[in-house]
């Protein structure tokens, strides 16, 4: 495997200083300590990654590694010693590792895991280290180190010819996924869905920057471990027969490399048990959503302040683990087939209307852990004790959703299906349950695990212990009495165990079976042939119970592992249960409508922005009637609303087909193919020529993409550059929407000429949102900058908004009625690029000032005039078309401002 993480390079490029045997231990190799020289082995041996090496309770690292953990993780630095050198040493501490790895990782290393695989004491010399596993940001399988209910893959991608092959592994759950695209936008559109923490990329796959952008660490992978036959290789220790699961060379490689890949990390033993299934799908089996769109409907990140404000954080209302990962997923994939959208909408329907049920459900869940990285643990052999008790609690929720779901009254045939499927895995969980003690420690190898009446065997090691222990305890007493030396007293310790201890006055009163063990400054130590005989029963017994319940643990786990396949399916109905469930306590909490389907346009009541609702105080709705192949231009000021209606068009049309109800008060809808967008110039003005490329870059592909079953969003097309070519622009590509393309569109414009199309072509509409002033300004009072005193009804109309909307907002928010009249004057009649100077309309800012106070009547023409000047000069300094609404009210202030002066 060859790494290429971007951070792995130092400055010069250098990436071996950190990774691979350390340079600064070469020279010295061959006389290094034996432990040194197994550091270098294994660091050898996992050239790419970072190696942790423990030695104790310590992860180790020396030299060029020492001193980037140290600064990476805070640590200090200290040094060992060792014949050859003095060399840099940071370590850090195994019981709190995660936190460090978490560092490493988000500094782009992988970090690589060598563990003391034998016990010190059974060690003959130096203890053997391996490398147990490799933790890289796409095969983290750590719970600390993940989020709670997401998704982590390792992805991989492969080109034949134009297809691509798109692998991803889930290492910590074990779900596999494979497909291929025919072109380069839809590997993006891929990608954007997977959203891998780590890409895999093969020499040939010949992907751009854009891509690897997707992923935070892309690793080049060797051409031969995307072999067509290295693959085949893999995939057959998974799947009997491969070609079955995936089709084509793309797919097999990409599979093959991302499942190989996963193995490596996971310590290379072989085929990772828990990944049951390989699933292919087709892209074209789910609503297509590319990143623009995922973006700009802000789906699962929000591009302004509100992190939290996404369409997910809204939908997420589930119990637990396993329904937020299974919800993520159906929002990255809406459905397209009308009976699957259709059967979860009943199911979701049934479990609105069945509140006491529903909650009876959502309650049990709440007790279910995360059953699928659960059976992932167990599988890798990495469960604990209080992980099968997780799982165990977990299984013990099933019959209180089995309950609930009986109780559910409405038809569904999802819930039904579900129903069968959940399975309460009973044989594991009643075997966990008579093995596994309630509240066991988090060491598995010594003691305290294996429940009594488990085992005889160890039964009886545990009273010998006991019944040596209570011996033990009542000796003092004896002794006392046998010997009369009320000072005497039995204790222990770690080097000389069980003693009796006599101080000095006393000695003359020892009996003659005390054997002396140690002498302190006033007392003898003591023991007798029967406590001896004890301690070693005491200790034999002790040790041989650890290793019988550790080998009675691994049985167990193992017993329970053999059932992965059980377990992650009642996982996935669990996960589905809970997802459906969510979706519907949100339509009940949000007050959502149940969407239905026809072969027609748009149609919804009373629509609402589904996250825009919830941080609002009063949202307006609106309705949204479109006929298919329509192409609605919307016109209106800045901040009336006009992109939040487009967008709550897209969620509602997504939502819907995720089968989810919908915030309206009716819908019905066509079933969309793809969503697309081009949203959001004008927050991204900084981007300047580069964002104007973009905007069309993204316009081509929807020209080129766009079926009649699509929904197109364009918000301001053709801002990014001059007026006259983005007029152009704007129109030539509304035009070609209505024609060629037929897609059902929403267009937000400002270049209101374009609401003429109307009149020429039969599906072209107008929509507008208008602007009101509020109450009356008190006289004398300053407009207020952030524009209070402007009110957005927020609310759609047909038509086209007034030509010169722009110019009442002007007016509204208080600008000086001279100003206000010119610019009537040039909307009407002259052109834009005209002056009140040349046109003989003489822009004066005389009369009365929005102060009331009348200034023409001062008489001074002359500061008058250069005000004018000054004031003129500013205006014309202006581009509107790259002002924001604040910048523009500002501005207006600043104007207020010198008029005041
Ligand atoms: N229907 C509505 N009800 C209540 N508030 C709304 C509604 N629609 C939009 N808003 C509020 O108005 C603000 C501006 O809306 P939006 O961004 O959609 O305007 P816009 O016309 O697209 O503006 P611009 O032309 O500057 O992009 C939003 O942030 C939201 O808070």
């Amino acid at each position: 495997m060859n790494a290429d993480a971007d951070t792995d390079a130092d400055a010069d490029g250098n990436a071996s200083a950190v990774t691979g045997p350390p340079d600064g231990m070469v020279d010295a190799r061959d006389d290094l300590t034996p432990m040194l020289s197994q550091y270098f082995e294994r660091c050898a041996e996992y050239e790419d990654a970072l190696l942790l090496f423990q030695n104790g309770d310590f992860y180790q690292t020396y030299c060029d590694a020492a001193e980037e953990v140290a600064r990476v993780c805070e640590l200090t630095l200290t040094q060992r010693e060792d014949s050859t050198g003095t060399y840099p040493m940071a370590g850090i501490p195994v019981d709190n590792a995660a936190t460090y790895v978490e560092r490493l990782l988000d500094a782009g290393y992988r970090v690589a895991v060598a563990e003391q695989v034998e016990r010190p004491e059974a060690a003959s010399g130096l203890v053997d280290r391996a490398v147990t596993q490799v933790i890289t940001p796409g095969t983290v399988v750590d719970d600390e180190l993940l989020g709670t209910g997401t998704t982590n893959y390792v992805a991989a991608v492969t080109r034949e010819g134009e297809t691509r092959g798109v692998a991803a592994v889930d290492a910590a759950t074990g779900e596999c996924l494979v497909t291929s695209v025919g072109d380069e936008a839809g590997l993006y559109a891929e990608l954007d869905r997977l959203a891998p923490a780590e890409l895999l990329v093969g020499s040939d796959a010949a992907v751009d920057a854009a891509a690897l952008a997707a992923a935070p660490m892309v690793t080049d992978h060797e051409a031969a471990a995307m072999d067509a036959d290295a693959a085949t290789e893999t995939l057959s220790s998974y799947v009997a027969r491969p070609d079955a699961v995936v089709a084509g060379d793309a797919e097999r490689r990409a599979c093959g490399a991302a499942l190989a890949y996963a193995e490596w990390t996971q310590g290379d033993d072989g085929p990772l048990e828990y990944v049951t299934r390989i699933r292919r799908h087709d892209p074209r089996e789910s609503l297509g959503l590319d990143s623009a769109a995922i973006r700009s409907l802000e789906l699962f990140e929000n591009r302004g302040a509100g992190a939290s404000e996404t369409l997910f954080d809204v939908l997420d209302d589930t119990a637990c683990a396993l329904g937020r990962r299974k919800l993520d997923g159906w929002l990255r994939r809406p459905l397209v087939d009308r009976d699957a959208i259709e059967a979860r909408l009943d199911a979701v329907a049934a479990l609105t209307d069945d509140a006491l049920a529903r909650e009876a459900i959502r309650d049990a869940l709440r007790a279910v852990y995360d059953l699928e990285r659960l059976a992932g643990r167990v599988s890798r052999g990495r469960a604990d004790a209080r992980d099968l008790r997780s799982l165990q609690a977990t299984l013990d929720a099933v019959p209180a959703v089995l309950d609930g779901l009986a109780d559910v009254d409405a038809e569904s045939a999802r819930l039904d299906e579900l129903r069968e499927r959940i399975d309460p895995v009973d044989d594991a969980r009643d075997l966990i349950e008579r093995a596994i003690r309630p509240d066991p420690p988090v060491e598995v190898t010594e003691g305290g695990v294996i429940r009594e009446g488990f085992d005889d065997e160890l039964d009886r090691l545990r009273e010998t212990e006991r019944e040596g222990r209570a011996w033990v305890a009542e000796l003092e007493a004896r002794e006392r009495e046998r010997t009369g030396i009320d000072s005497l007293s039995v204790g222990h310790n770690q080097v000389h165990g069980y003693y009796i201890e006599v101080t000095d006055p006393n000695l003359d009163r020892v009996p003659d079976d005390y054997t002396r063990r140690q002498t302190l400054k006033n007392a003898e130590r003591f023991y007798t042939p029967e406590l001896k005989r004890r301690e070693d029963e005491i200790l034999g017994a002790a040790e041989r119970a650890d290793t019988l319940e550790y080998e009675r643990f691994r049985e167990v786990r193992a017993s329970v592992a053999a059932e992965t396949d059980r377990i992650q399916a009642v996982a996935d109905a669990l996960a589905e249960l809970d997802a459906l469930a969510a979706l519907a306590a949100v339509a009940v909490d949000r007050n959502y409508a149940r969407p239905t389907f026809h072969d027609g346009g748009i149609d919804v009541e009373a629509g609402r922005h589904p996250v825009v609702e919830v941080t609002q105080d009063r949202f307006v709705p609106n309705d949204a009637e479109l006929p298919p192949g329509s192409v609605s231009l919307v016109t209106g000021p800045n901040m009336s609303g006009k992109s939040t209606y487009m967008r709550q068009v897209a969620l509602i049309a997504v939502l819907a087909q995720v089968g989810s109800f919908v915030p309206a008060d009716a819908a019905r809808l066509p079933v969309v193919d793809r969503v697309f967008t081009r949203v959001g110039a004008s927050d991204d003005i900084a981007g300047g020529q580069s964002t104007f490329m973009r905007e069309m870059s993204e316009l081509t592909s929807i020209l080129h993409e766009a079926t009649p079953d699509s929904l197109v969003l364009l918000d301001e097309v053709g801002r990014g550059t001059s007026t006259a070519d983005g007029r152009a622009i704007a129109r030539a590509t509304a035009e070609f929407l209505h024609d060629e393309v037929g897609a059902t569109t929403l267009f937000a414009t400002h270049y209101h000429d374009l609401t003429g199309l109307a009149e020429e072509y039969a599906r072209v509409r107008n929509l507008h949102f208008a602007a009101e002033r509020a109450e009356p300004r008190a006289a004398g009072s300053r407009p207020a900058a952030d524009g209070d005193d402007v009110t957005f009804l927020h609310r759609v109309a047909e038509g086209p908004a007034s030509s010169s909307y722009g110019v009442e907002v002007a007016r509204m928010a208080g600008v000086p009625a001279p100003v206000v009249e010119r610019s009537r004057a040039l909307v009407d009649g002259a052109g834009p690029e005209t002056n009140g100077h040349d046109e003989g309309v003489q822009v004066t800012l005389s009369g009365v000032g929005p102060d009331g106070v009348d200034r023409a009547a001062d008489g001074d023409a002359d500061a008058d005039d250069e005000v004018d000047a000054d004031l003129v000069a500013i205006l014309r300094e202006v581009d509107l078309a790259r002002t924001t609404p604040i910048e523009a009210l500002n501005l207006l202030a600043d104007l207020q401002d010198r008029v005041d002066e």
